[in-house]
């Protein structure tokens, strides 16, 4: 590390107002450098102890009196506090359920149910994988027409690309609102409207923003969203995924997946589904209990810290890392695959160069933990809560040793 480089990084973590949150998580003490709080993040200390409690006396002690005296609420009540707290969502329209996958499919289905007779679902080409498997599926399943955006990999969809094709044909529009490879943050309020105008309702799968990115799904007119709660909101590997349908559809909103969890009398067992009332009907079997444990603690510290000091750190992380990118990896010919515009980027950074793959490996072996996408790209993610600016230091350090060193051999 170059002097300056050491004095400037001194210098943000000893301004940085939330850095005595990251002693709060596991792990976070440890010389390893963790960049990939984006795909799992790192767990907290007092979930630990929220975890064993509730082994020897919630489950231990109470049994299955616990499922009338707390769990069986839990969806709702959880799915309020992410509403509260990250969404911009009054209660009762969150609702906590199965993984993102399967939350995807049941608002799909619901969202083009509410649009009888239109006959399109609008994508693009770079959103994250399960969300066109799970589009592709509800298109087989129904005859529906795929209309995909194209959209470069360090870029994603546009206000101008979604107008050009939505139209009267147009059932649903599912989007990310930050892009898994590039980080590029949709213009959610723009594009909202833009679909309203054409009669159409919008799906955002929120799994890279929530816990990052503040939203105000109420206030943008939002009519779905999905996402999932062990990036950001650091619910542990597996945590289940959220739902959000707002209020004005939730009345005769129809979910492909009726079960009794989601009936308005469980207990009854009657011969039929009767949905329960609002947004409870999305749920469909047991709720997933041990999986929100976790989340809830993330939620008690994001309303202590809130998201807007969240977001302002995530941006300094970030712009730690693209002035770190200049200086020490653009002379190695390392590009960046992410907006340099704060108003246009999310959590993370992607940073390109040929032989990412290999280095990714090399990093992994060192206890340096960023990701790899294709193409070519390292994924640098930055959980404000857990992340210090010398972590991003070292990781970056490392980065330029590793690549210097394979582009060396290469020559
Ligand atoms: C945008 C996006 N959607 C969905 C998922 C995953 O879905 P699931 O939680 O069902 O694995 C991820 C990450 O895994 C993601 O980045
Ligand atoms: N969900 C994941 C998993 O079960 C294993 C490994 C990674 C993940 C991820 O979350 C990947 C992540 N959504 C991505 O944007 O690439």
């Amino acid at each position: 590390m170059t002097s300056t480089t050491h004095e400037t990084t001194a210098r943000l973590d000893a301004d940085d107002g939330l850095a005595s949150y990251r002693d709060r998580f596991v792990g976070a003490q440890s010389p390893l450098v963790y960049l990939d709080g984006n795909s799992l993040g790192r767990p907290l200390r007092v979930t630990g102890e929220r975890l064993r409690t509730f082994v020897e006396h919630e489950w231990g002690g109470r049994l299955i009196r616990g499922w009338d005296e707390a769990w069986m609420d839990l969806p709702t009540v959880v799915g309020d506090r992410i509403g509260a707290t990250c969404l911009g969502a009054a209660p009762g329209q969150t609702v906590v359920a199965d993984s993102t996958t399967v939350l995807l499919y049941k608002a799909l289905r619901a969202a083009v149910a509410a649009r009888p007779g239109r006959r399109e679902v609008v994508l693009d080409r770079d959103n994250f994988p399960t969300d066109r498997y799970v589009a592709a599926g509800v298109a087989d399943e129904l005859g529906l027409t795929l209309r995909w955006i194209d959209v470069d990999t360090s870029a994603g969809v546009t206000l101008e690309q979604v107008q050009e094709v939505v139209g009267e044909q147009t059932a649903v529009v599912l989007l990310s609102h930050v892009a898994y490879r590039s980080a590029w943050l949709a213009d959610a309020p723009a594009i909202t409207a833009a679909v309203h105008d054409a009669g159409a309702l919008v799906l955002w799968d929120l799994s890279h923003s929530v816990g990052s990115v503040p939203l105000e799904l109420d206030a943008w007119g939002v009519d779905l969203a999905v996402g999932c709660t062990y990036k950001y909101l650091n619910g542990g590997p597996g945590s289940p995924a959220f739902v959000y349908v707002a209020e004005r559809l939730l009345d005769g909103l129809q979910q492909p997946v009726p079960g009794w969890m989601g009936h308005a009398d469980p207990f009854a067992m009657g011969p039929g589904w009767t949905p329960a009332p609002g947004i409870r009907r999305m749920v469909s079997g047991t709720p997933p209990v041990v999986g929100m444990l976790a989340v809830q603690d993330m939620l008690d510290l994001l309303e202590e810290v809130g998201m807007p000091a969240v977001r302002a750190k995530s941006v300094g992380l970030a712009e730690h890392v693209l002035r770190l990118t200049d200086v020490l990896l653009a002379p190695l010919g390392v590009g960046v695959a992410t907006p340099r515009e704060a108003q246009r980027r999310g959590g993370h950074v992607t940073l390109t160069h040929p032989a990412m793959r290999e280095a990714t490996a090399r990093l992994w072996a060192a206890d340096v933990v960023p990701d790899y996408r294709d193409p070519g790209g390292l994924r640098l993610g930055l959980s404000p809560l857990s992340t210090s600016y010398d972590e991003v230091t070292r990781g970056m350090e490392s980065v330029r040793e590793v690549l210097a060193d394979l582009t060396a051999s290469d020559a």
